[in-house]
């Protein structure tokens, strides 16, 4: 089986493209090929099939077996392998996710590979039971949970996997791996949760730090950089287009007030390619 590693800004994949549909077991391959120490190594096993709806279908296993509905960097990933590996000579695409729908993607080219991705991550999910979680409000901001006697504050919205951001002091430096796996598994989230850490540094900057459900944390998240800038757009911390500074490099999203969609543009790169027996 031929696989290609892949990251976008650090947070890393292998992907694999050429067959039908997902073999039966993948939650157990994933978890095989993305240890670090025993396997490949990476954050999560992507698969590019066959779409009836899209241009292409992406499917993304976390690092622990489950299968997420969205990933913002594995569809810049899954972008930038389509064309370089010449499955595609266009440049404006269209990947069908299982989560968010068919998203729009428009690569920007340079020297005949793809440096940079633009991707329409559509319309974010705000009301409280889709999210989900388990507060039936329109919009769930800057609303309280207890964690170990500590209270937080988050704020909810989905990409089509679902996020929870809250603000704290320093991004940068924030214990994630205390409070992250906590907030991961609270009962207020019943298909557990990604988790942001953020820390707004001017109204189009800001820091964030990300524990990600199934998979710990990672350099970075695409659909967290999204749920951040929709987050602090809802709680008037910064204007509508942002960028996210993550672990492993920078975000600039945008919320749209016209289509109401959420626009993210970031690199994607190769690393290398292999063969598993
Ligand atoms: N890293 C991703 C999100 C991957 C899925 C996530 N762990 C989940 O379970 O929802 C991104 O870049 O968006």
């Amino acid at each position: 089986m031929k696989f290609t590693k892949l990251h976008g800004l650090g947070n890393d994949f292998i992907v694999i493209a050429g067959e039908k549909e997902l073999p039966a077991g993948v939650d157990q391959l994933a978890i095989r090929l993305c240890n670090r120490f025993f396997g490949i190594g990476a954050d999560g096993l992507v698969y590019i099939l066959p779409s009836e709806k899209a241009d292409f279908k992406m499917r993304i296993i976390n690092s622990d077996g489950s299968e997420a509905e969205q990933c913002g960097n594995a569809i810049r990933c899954v972008s930038k392998y389509v064309y370089d590996h010449k499955l595609t000579d266009a440049t404006e695409i269209t990947v069908e996710t299982l989560g968010a729908g068919v998203q729009k993607v428009q690569l920007n080219v340079q020297e005949g590979k793809v440096a940079t991705v633009r991707v329409d991550m559509g319309q974010p999910i705000l009301q409280g039971l889709e999210v989900p979680t388990t507060v039936d409000e329109a919009k769930v901001i800057n609303h309280p949970i207890e964690v170990d006697g500590r209270e937080f504050r988050f704020t909810a919205v989905s990409m089509g996997n679902p996020h929870c951001v809250i603000y704290v002091d320093d991004a940068v430096n924030f214990d994630l791996a205390v409070w992250g796996p906590k907030l991961e598994v609270h009962p207020m989230f019943p298909r557990k949760i990604n988790v942001e850490f953020a820390t707004v540094k001017n109204r189009a900057f800001t820091d964030m730090r990300v524990w990600e459900r199934g998979a710990g944390p990672t350099l970075a998240c695409g659909t967290g950089a999204c749920a951040t800038l929709v987050s602090s757009v809802l709680n008037g911390l910064t204007d509508r287009q942002a960028t996210v500074s993550l672990k492993g490099g920078d975000l600039f999203i945008e919320w749209n007030e016209e289509d109401n969609h959420v626009y993210m543009t970031g690199p994607a790169e190769e690393v290398y390619q292999g063969t598993l027996d």
